[in-house]
């Protein structure tokens, strides 16, 4: 399965329906904290945006309500995955993604047989707090032989300087929250993404 290189991950349907039409083909719907409703209307929101702009939508955590929706991609970390039933992603037809963040947790997910893998963070992040010390490049290029030809997702702290790295060390796409989210031109700094990542497209 070929990932788009560009990966941007947001916590809501406005921000896809800001970001997703300048050109970007994968994003992840990334909502804590919300009620069951709520997150079923964004869900149901990123959905139109994306099918509207051929863009590849990937539910974080919520696979209950992936399933539920009819999506056709989720996202789970090793807490996530302990508790989801495999079985029944599976059988709605959904593609996993899985994030890792040492040996025991590659283990864990390859045994999943998932469609793609995150190592992460590969730089220091501010977006949330993390038990890892940053994995940094040369680990990236380990992970990348382990799980080929599953391709592989490198995440946290990444800019548009970075790019050039990850790609260079096995990663086949680049997930991005707060260079983005945060930035003073979110749009601008879209197309500045897209555009760097042309070369992997
Ligand atoms: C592409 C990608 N990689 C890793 C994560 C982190 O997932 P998880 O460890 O479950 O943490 P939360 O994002 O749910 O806080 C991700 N979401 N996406
Ligand atoms: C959500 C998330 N998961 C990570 C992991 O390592 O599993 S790092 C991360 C945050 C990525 O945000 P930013 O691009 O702002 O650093
Ligand atoms: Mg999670």
């Amino acid at each position: 399965m070929k990932l788009d290189p560009f990966y941007l991950i947001v916590d809501s349907a406005a921000w896809i329906e800001r970001l997703v039409p300048l050109g970007v083909k994968l994003v992840q719907l990334r909502i804590k904290d919300r009620t069951e409703d709520d997150l079923r209307g964004e869900i149901r929101a990123a959905q139109a945006i994306c099918a509207e702009h051929r863009c590849q939508l990937i539910i974080n955590d919520y696979w209950r309500l992936a399933i539920e929706e009819r999506c056709d991609f989720v996202h789970l970390g090793q807490e996530d995955l302990a508790e989801a039933d495999l079985g029944a992603i599976r059988a709605a037809g959904l593609k996993l993604g899985l994030s890792t963040h040492d040996e025991a947790e590659l283990r864990s997910a390859l045994a999943a047989e998932p469609d793609y893998v995150a190592l992460g963070p590969i730089y220091p992040t501010i977006f949330k707090k993390m038990r890892w010390a940053p994995q940094g490049l040369e680990r990236l290029a380990a992970w990348s032989e382990r799980i080929r030809p599953l391709p592989l997702v490198a995440i946290g702290g990444l800019n548009p300087e970075r790019i050039e790295g990850v790609f260079a060390h096995g990663a086949d796409s680049a997930a991005v929250v707060t260079d983005i989210t945060l930035n003073a031109d979110p749009e601008g700094r879209t197309k500045e993404w897209i555009r760097k990542t042309e070369a992997w497209r």
